[in-house]
């Protein structure tokens, strides 16, 4: 197996108990509350706007036109295509445009996106790759699982549009050139330098199972009554 396709296998654990995190069954049962998932929506809204200058990182470090072109592809498809279903829902919430552009990042949401964006200003090409990989790697696998797991309901389920965004050959095409480059870009790395970036990579996908956790508890900040 690649090292890029055994990634998921360094992460195996924490990627099931996301799979499995309350947040995520409900979604695909079409039971989360409605104000977790209003709480997700708006956090991942900023989310989203911090991640994508992952890539704009990434391609300050890139040194040929196809990884160049391949990272702005996505870039694009992160602000404009993705966004879409939150600007869906956004909508049927009656969310107007002036609560979203005052929307906080919770303490949690600045913690994930700062550690991606330290990563990318520290790292090389590979490491900063290999800190978004599990953001788009986790939510097509999610997806495409709630998809089969709930067909029976997804139709009445009001989540759908999220899941079929998430499930679909688009989202999953936007991110798939990421198996060879990282491949390509870890030929030449030491054993310890690979630890490294699989390092990066798990706790990614560990930041990812907090997000949902955040979501489901709606936690701005640290817990006040601990
Ligand atoms: C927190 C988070 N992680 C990943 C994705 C998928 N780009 C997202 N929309 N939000």
């Amino acid at each position: 197996m690649s090292f890029s396709k055994n990634l998921k296998n360094k992460a195996k654990k924490v990627w099931e108990d996301g799979y499995n995190h309350p947040f995520v069954q409900e979604l695909g049962k079409g039971t989360l509350d409605k104000e977790k998932f209003k709480f997700y929506l708006l956090q991942d809204y900023v989310y989203l706007l911090e991640y994508s200058k992952v890539f704009a990182a990434a391609m300050i470090k890139s040194e040929d036109e196809e990884m160049l072109a391949r990272l702005s592809s996505i870039l694009h498809s992160t602000l404009v295509d993705e966004m879409q279903v939150h600007r869906k829902y956004m909508q049927e919430f009656g969310i107007t445009k002036e609560e979203v552009e005052n929307v906080k990042a919770s303490l949690f949401n600045r913690a994930y996106t700062a550690n991606m964006l330290a990563v990318a200003q520290k790292g090389d090409l590979v490491e900063t790759l290999a800190t978004v990989f599990p953001c788009a790697w986790t939510y097509s696998n999610y997806g495409k699982r709630l998809k089969e797991q709930y067909k029976d309901i997804l139709e009445n389920n009001f989540y759908k549009s999220w899941i079929d965004m998430y499930s679909g050959e688009a989202f999953e095409q936007s991110f798939e050139w990421f198996f060879d480059a990282v491949d390509k870009l870890v030929e030449n790395k030491s054993q310890e330098e690979k630890e490294k970036i699989e390092d990066i990579f798990i706790s990614s996908v560990e930041f990812e199972y907090m997000f949902w956790d955040m979501a489901y508890k709606k936690e701005m900040s640290y817990n006040l009554s601990k």
